[in-house]
Formats: structure tokens, C-alpha cells, sequence
């Protein structure tokens, strides 16, 4: 299927974007991946990233958090240019990543990985992430390493809330957990989102991004093809399906 790029519907100066990436263009070494990718997140917006395997989705994360370097186009977080900062500093002006592969440190208890990021104001405390998830207060003293993917989940996520951040970048976080624990976990998003937390969530699973996202963005080969929002998705989920099945 090749659909033509779309170029979102601009913010107004009303309800200003807290992230605007615009022509983004990315690239591993010769191989060009993203092919002008123009997408915003509202402050207190959930959006979600959706597209097949390969689509440019998880790059787009990374070319946002200075990860990926190689790229061009523009990158603006709260009225800042984040394009030529590397990755600390970029989290420093309140994103944070959960990756994929959830980058938890193995070797440690949940509790030392909790500790180890500095709480900084308005993050997360112990006590917070443990009424979230009790769980982790239960498997205190285990390893990382020991714990199940859906328990390593939810530690990624609450690690990166310690630091506060206005802007949350999760990618897949319901892939390969079972429906109670993918259920969990949107529970709790759902409830970062009511306190306006900012969230892109790369996702793979319908049902989970549709119940979480104010808008979606589709990405395919490397360009966003379609952008459906919430109240759009009755209407369109034959589309949305589609663009999703392989
Ligand atoms: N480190 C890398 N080196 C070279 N090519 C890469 C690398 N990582 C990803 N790619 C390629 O970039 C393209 C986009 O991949 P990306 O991981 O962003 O897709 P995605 O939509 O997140 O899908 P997935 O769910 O499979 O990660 C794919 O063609 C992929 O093969």
C-alpha cells in the first residue's frame, strides 16, 4: 500500500504544541529511514504511533531523544530547539524514553533501580510507584533480571517518572505481556494522562492505543501516511486495521 505523506493540521496559537517535529528526515548510516515525518503532541495530549514493523515508528523516538544523530529537520520542545542537543540534555528538558527492550539495569533490585535516578521535583517518589504498583514493592529485594516482562514494564516506566518529565516516549509497552498486565499498565497511563501528562506511545495493539490516544499518527515506510483522532476511529478502524496487517 503507498499512500501519500500528510502534513498534519498545523496547532493554533491557542493550544500551542509542547513537541513539533517537522520534515524530519532520518538516517542509519546510507540507509534513509524517515522521509519528512511532520507530526506535534499537545501539552496533555496522548498520541499514538501505529504502522507495521519497519515503518520508521521506534526511529522517530529515537531522532526525537537525540539518540539517533543522524538526522535532519527541526525538533521543538516548549518553545526549544531540542535538534542539535545529545541525549542527556534533551532528557534534561523533561522527556523520557522507555525503550522496547525496557532498559532496566539486571543486575539490580527493583529497589536500587528505583533509587538510582535522582527523584527530581515533581517526579515520582518510592511510595508513589509503589501504590501504582504494588508489585514492585512485593519483588523489592529480586533482581531485574527475576522479574516478568510485564513487572520489568512497569518498572521502565516508573524509573524514567522519578525524573518528572512533561513529555513520556514509550514504545510498545504492551508487546508480549499478558491482557491483565497490558490492562494494568493502561490503567495506569490512562490515570498519567488525567493529571496532563504528555505521552507518544509507539504501539502495535489497536485496542491499547485506541483506548489511551486522543489522535494517531500512521506511519508507512518512513512517512506519516494518515493522522486519525479518537473520535474518528469508529468510523475508520477498517483502515486502521489494514494499515496494521501484514
Ligand atoms: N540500527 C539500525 N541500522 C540500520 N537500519 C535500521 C536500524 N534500526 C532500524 N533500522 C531500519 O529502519 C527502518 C525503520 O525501523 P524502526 O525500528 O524505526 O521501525 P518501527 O516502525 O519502530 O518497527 P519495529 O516495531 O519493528 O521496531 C526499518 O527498515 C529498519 O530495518
Amino acid at each position: 500500500m503507498t499512500a501519500p505523506a500528510v502534513s498534519p493540521a498545523r496547532p493554533t496559537s491557542q493550544n500551542a504544541p509542547l513537541l513539533e517535529v517537522r520534515d524530519l528526515n532520518a538516517f542509519y548510516g546510507q540507509s534513509h529511514v524517515l522521509h519528512g515525518v511532520n507530526l506535534h503532541v499537545r501539552p496533555g495530549e496522548v498520541v499514538s504511533l501505529i504502522g507495521r514493523n519497519g515503518a520508521g515508528k521506534t526511529t522517530t523516538l529515537k531522532s526525537i531523544m537525540g539518540v539517533l544523530r543522524s538526522r535532519t529537520g527541526q525538533i521543538t520542545f516548549d518553545g526549544q530547539d531540542l535538534t542539535r542537543l545529545p541525549s542527556n540534555r534533551v532528557a534534561a528538558r523533561g522527556l523520557a524514553w522507555v525503550p522496547e527492550e525496557r532498559a532496566i539495569l539486571s543486575s539490580l533490585t527493583v529497589r536500587e533501580n528505583l533509587e538510582l535516578p535522582p527523584a527530581r521535583p515533581g517526579g515520582w517518589n518510592l511510595e508513589r510507584a509503589y501504590e501504582a504498583f504494588p508489585v514492585l514493592r512485593e519483588r523489592g529485594h529480586h533482581p531485574g533480571s527475576k522479574l516478568s516482562g510485564g513487572e520489568q514494564q512497569m518498572l521502565a516506566i516508573v524509573r524514567v517518572l522519578r525524573s518528572g518529565p512533561k513529555l513520556l516516549l514509550l514504545d510498545e509497552p504492551s508487546e508480549g505481556l499478558a491482557p491483565v498486565i497490558v490492562q494494568r499498565i493502561g490503567d495506569m497511563l490512562a490515570e498519567l494522562r488525567r493529571e496532563g501528562l504528555s505521552v507518544i506511545l509507539v504501539e502495535q495493539n489497536l485496542k491499547f492505543a485506541t483506548r489511551l490516544a486522543d489522535r494517531h499518527y500512521v506511519f508507512v515506510d518512513g512517512q506519516v501516511v494518515d493522522e486519525v483522532r479518537a473520535d474518528e476511529v469508529e468510523a475508520r478502524r477498517a483502515d486502521l486495521l489494514r494499515y496494521l496487517s501484514v
